[in-house]
């Protein structure tokens, strides 16, 4: 798909590669879905539809070889924090780039199905939400979906706010912001690896 980026807000993505991967047994960032290492598929398609791509990890040096040079390894403070203070952490350092980005495709790296068509008509409807709209995602049954969706930058000191509050988890957190329901045709796209069976069903 060709990039047309100009007319929309700017979107970087942040894949969180710092789970314990203790369901699955071993890293699973590193496990092949169709020959290829799940968190490079998950960075393969955030780069088809975003304009950077950053990788927030406690240990690098694991996946020097699943990256791309145009993608960017960030060395994560601090493991086993879990994600909600590893996207806080991600956060204050995209904020603190040259040029940070309006939005935030926030992802895991265990996502093999991610769409990049629906991951793009997603990204057209940034521009039109009002400007007190903190996150776009999609929701199912299980609540929201936190780990495959937008934030906007602007509006993260109410993540700040959450935290100090003693706040620890996305959910939370989400119930008590603006937050707009992204449309999902197949909720197969939202496909998650926590143990090796979800490994061998997932399907594109
Ligand atoms: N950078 C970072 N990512 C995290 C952290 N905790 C979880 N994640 C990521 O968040 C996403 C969702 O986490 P899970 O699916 O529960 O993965 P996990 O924590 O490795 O799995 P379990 O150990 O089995 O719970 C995955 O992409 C993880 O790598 C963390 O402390 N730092
Ligand atoms: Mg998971």
């Amino acid at each position: 798909m060709t990039k047309a980026f100009s007319a929309l807000p700017r979107v970087d993505t942040l894949v969180l590669a710092g789970g314990n991967s203790r369901r699955m047994g071993s890293d699973k960032a590193l496990l092949l879905w169709q020959g290829i290492p799940l968190l490079r598929r998950v960075a393969q398609v955030a780069a088809a539809c975003t304009e950077r791509v950053y990788i927030l990890t406690p240990w690098p040096e694991r996946y020097t070889d699943v990256v791309d040079p145009g993608w960017h390894l960030w060395r994560e403070s601090a493991p086993h924090r879990g994600p909600l203070l590893a996207f806080q952490e991600g956060v204050a350092r995209l904020q603190a780039e040259a040029i940070p980005p309006d939005w935030v495709l926030l992802l895991a790296c265990d996502m093999p199905c991610l769409d990049e068509q629906v991951l793009w008509e997603w990204r057209h409807r940034l521009g039109s939400l009002p400007p007190e709209m903190v996150a776009a995602l999609p929701k199912t049954q299980r609540g929201w979906e936190p780990l495959c969706g937008f934030y906007r930058l602007s509006q993260m000191h109410q993540l700040e706010a959450f935290l100090q509050t003693g706040g620890g988890s996305f959910q939370d957190w989400l119930s008590g912001i603006p937050t707009v329901v992204l449309p999902l045709w197949q909720a197969q796209m939202l496909t998650n690896c926590n143990v090796p069976a979800d490994l061998e069903g997932a399907n594109p």
